[in-house]
């Protein structure tokens, strides 16, 4: 039997590292990478190539609410069973994931892992808008992976010069590649991100040409395109298909349902970065605590005055936080309601 190298799913020294204490406990451990989530059934490849896999029962279901779940791109340490499902150990320490609050039980809810690079699709056309972008952005620096900005439909765009250097503005060190899935223009300067053992997310809205690219990047038709606008997302929690796929000389993509969905709780921490420039220029001020406002010193309001930083900026970083806070507070009050209703449920049980 042809085994299959799991380097070559991006498995590298930082996994490997971790894998060498395994050895103590248990010398039948493997490596392993989640490939698709449904449930708590899993889709994973290691050496014995694709299998079904479930958790290790005693493992995960004993201390549920600390013991945190695979998800898509996770590294995993399994079993193999030869005549049926293998069973997964233990989780490896992640390098980036992205999650979102799941409000039911009020614990982080993992949509993807291990990625490398984190594809922000703007379209050329309608969706372009420099604020969203800044949220992608910060958004993605917060999950470890490095943000990339593709900027899509090229071929619908006249002023591509012009919307590039306002995003050099606001994207410090980050790539930008302007791409026409249509015309094939720019997806070769996509080269250098495209490597074998590689890993992708898509950040973006529906509609921007994810699928389009993706299929433009394989050089064959991997994702369905929506040729018409529909909702199919009750539609995509159902399948199992595989949501890590594998294109082009073991280059990867995850695209979950989580992904689609990505809330912008997540944005917090991530703003610092984005607005870096704004958080050193506020350590300049007297107060350590000024407020930008009317306080005497205000390094902030004078690069403002000066034109150092551009108004526009400061607001939306302004805005963004508060957006942030709104955000996490909703979905902390939801959580609240929802725990109050369980815990009367259970009350008037135990009341019977
Ligand atoms: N002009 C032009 N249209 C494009 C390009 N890429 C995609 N489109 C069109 O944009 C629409 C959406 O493309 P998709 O690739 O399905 O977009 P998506 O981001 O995958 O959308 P979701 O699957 O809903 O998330 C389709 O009508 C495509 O034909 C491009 O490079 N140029
Ligand atoms: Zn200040």
């Amino acid at each position: 039997m042809n085994r299959i190298d799991i380097k070559n799913y991006g498995y590298t020294e930082f996994y490997e590292k971790q894998v060498k204490k395994f050895e103590e406990i248990d010398k039948e451990l493997i490596p392993a990478r989640v490939l698709a989530v449904h449930k708590e059934q899993y889709k994973i490849i290691s050496e014995f190539g694709e299998k079904d896999a479930r958790l290790k029962g005693s493992i995960f279901y004993n201390d549920r609410f600390t013991k945190e779940f695979p998800t898509v791109g996770d590294f995993i340490m399994v079993k193999n069973n030869p005549i049926g499902e293998d069973v997964v150990f233990d989780v490896l320490e992640r390098k980036s994931k992205f999650s979102r609050m799941d409000s039911w039980n009020r614990k982080e809810q993992l949509v993807a892992a291990n990625f490398d690079y984190v594809f922000i699709t703007v379209s050329l056309n309608y969706d372009f808008n420099i604020k969203r972008i800044e949220r992608y952005l910060a958004s993605a620096w917060q999950s470890g992976g490095t943000p990339v900005i593709i900027l899509t439909k090229r071929d619908l765009c006249e002023n591509l010069d012009d919307i590039v250097s306002k995003l050099e503005e606001i994207a410090l060190g980050v790539d930008i590649v302007a791409v026409s899935s249509y015309t094939g223009e720019g997806i070769n300067e996509l080269e250098r991100f495209i490597k074998p053992g590689k890993t992708v997310v898509f950040l973006g809205s529906s509609g921007v040409g994810k699928s389009s690219l993706t299929n433009a990047i394989a050089g064959e038709e991997i994702m369905k395109v929506n040729e018409i606008r529909e909702d199919d997302s009750k539609g995509r929690h159902t399948t199992t298909h595989r949501q890590l796929i594998t294109i082009k000389d073991h280059f990867m993509i995850i695209d979950t349902p989580g992904m689609r969905e990505m809330e912008l709780w997540c944005v917090e921490e991530g703003i610092d970065e984005t607005f870096s420039d704004i958080e050193t220029l506020a350590r300049q001020c007297k107060f350590s605590d000024c407020k930008h406002h009317k306080e005497p010193n205000c390094a902030v309001k004078e690069a403002i005055e000066n034109g150092s930083l551009s108004e526009d900026r400061y607001k939306n970083y302004i805005k963004l936080q508060k957006e942030a806070a709104y955000a996490k507070n909703k979905e902390n009050r939801k959580a609240i309601l929802e725990n109050a209703a369980i815990r009367k449920k259970s009350i008037k049980f135990q009341k019977k």
